[in-house]
């Protein structure tokens, strides 16, 4: 075996394989490294997958093939047309179906030896590590930071490896987090990013084919140490560029200060990100409102609503209306009148704003537009309001004709 703990204990050793089990993995048992041993081994593991998104796909579908006794997936959402591009296992008529529905169905279409267990829940402080406990390894393909925190925090206190992934534009990154084996998430960064630091896919895009060059390393990793063969990526980070075309290799060492596997660790108990981190990218409304002309009269920064915006429009008020997302963006689609400044030039094009105006600032879905609120107010503008749920909001609520991306 390898030189890290084996965590199926003599599980395998009661497993069987039928004569069509043995026709359906023909090609790996007579490799070496797999064998009736690794295949039997493979068969009495169970790895939960978080995430059916862009990762969990192509997870989910190989891992199934390779014979996985029992798969877990937990994922909250349903199949959206912008999914599509990227989500492989699930297909257009799956639209508006739940993700671990559609997921399931593809998975046992594949191969109906595997059990797939369901957890249609949001992952958090609360239920983390009762979902955690029976599996024996994690896989993280999620895709904002609030989770990748709770999940490394969870494999660390039940210490389960943690198969680690993330992608964004054309570049990708995956490593094992062995907790007390090897560096965790928080040894290589030991907080998580300020609210809007870092954008998500769905503000930066993402290529289609990204996640499964990823996500296929994930699940390598998962199952060599399953096997317990060659070399996992413990203590080495690797990142993926798909326009240079180049893999590089970092080293990651255990953080002696590490806040939850170091010697003396601060944090003993899971944490919710998500009012730091903006999951939702939505921000709450001052005036408590959500339709209507009223914004909060008496509070210069109260956020407006789509339908406030529009009522606004409608009164024929002289509106000064931000757009601060980016070119390729207003190319889809953008509200008629809008002034355009990108959020990363708005420090650079302040001398355009007027001060004393009241600014109405919106981007796709409220995080650009919140985070450009917070800088003018900073930079003393007297009045400047978000619009919460941006343009995303407008297309669902006010124009059913714009398209939505
Ligand atoms: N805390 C969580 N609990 C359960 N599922 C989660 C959690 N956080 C993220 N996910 C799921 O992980 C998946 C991440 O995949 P991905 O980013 O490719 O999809 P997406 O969220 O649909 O994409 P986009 O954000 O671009 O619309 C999503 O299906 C999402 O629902």
């Amino acid at each position: 075996m390898a030189n890290w703990p084996d965590f199926l204990g003599n599980r395998p050793e009661s497993m069987t394989l039928s004569n069509h089990e043995v026709a359906r993995y023909s090609r790996h048992l007579i490799m070496p490294e797999v064998g009736m041993d690794g295949q039997k081994r493979l068969k009495a593991s169970s790895i939960l997958l978080i995430g059916a998104g862009g990762l969990g796909a192509p997870l989910a579908m190989y891992l199934a093939a390779a014979g996985i006794g029992r798969i877990g997936i937990v994922d909250f959402d349903v199949v959206d047309y912008s999914n599509l591009q990227r989500q492989v296992i699930h297909g257009t008529a799956d639209v508006g179906k739940r993700k671990l529905d559609s997921a399931k169905e593809s998975m046992q279409a594949i191969n109906p030896e595997v059990q797939v267990d369901t957890y249609p829940v949001r992952l958090d402080r609360t239920n983390a590590l009762e979902i955690f406990k029976p599996y024996d390894l994690v896989i993280d393909g999620t895709d904002n930071f609030a989770t990748r925190y709770l999940v490394n925090d969870a494999c660390v206190l039940l210490k389960k490896p943690n198969v680690y992934g993330s992608i964004f534009r054309f570049d990708g990154q995956a490593s094992v987090f062995y907790p007390f084996q090897g560096p965790c998430y928080r040894c290589l960064y030991p907080q998580p990013p300020e609210p809007g630091e870092v954008p998500s896919c769905a503000e930066g895009g993402v290529l289609g084919i990204l996640p499964g060059v990823i996500g296929v390393i994930q699940a390598t990793e998962a199952v060599k140490l399953i096997l317990g063969k060659g070399e996992p990526l413990i203590g080495r980070l690797l990142h993926y560029d798909a326009l240079g075309m180049k893999f590089r290799e970092f080293k990651v060492r255990r953080n002696p200060k590490c806040p939850i596997c170091g010697p003396n660790p601060s944090i003993t108990e899971l944490i919710d990100y998500d009012q730091f981190c903006g999951v939702r990218g939505e921000t709450t409304p001052s005036s408590g409102t959500t339709s209507g002309s009223g914004s909060d009269a008496g509070d210069p920064f109260a956020d407006l609503t789509v339908e406030q915006l529009k009522a606004r429009m409608d009164a024929g008020e002289n509106l000064f209306v931000l757009d601060v997302r980016n070119p390729e963006e207003l190319a889809i689609c953008r509200i008629a009148g809008t002034t355009v400044i990108p959020l990363p030039q708005l420090p650079e094009r302040l001398y355009e704003l007027d001060k004393d105006r009241e600014i109405i600032v919106h981007c796709k879905s409220g995080m650009r537009s919140a985070k450009a609120k917070g800088f003018l107010r900073e930079q003393g503008f007297r009045s400047v309001r978000n619009v919460m749920g941006g343009i995303l909001a407008w297309a669902d609520r006010i124009d059913p004709n714009m398209p939505k991306y």
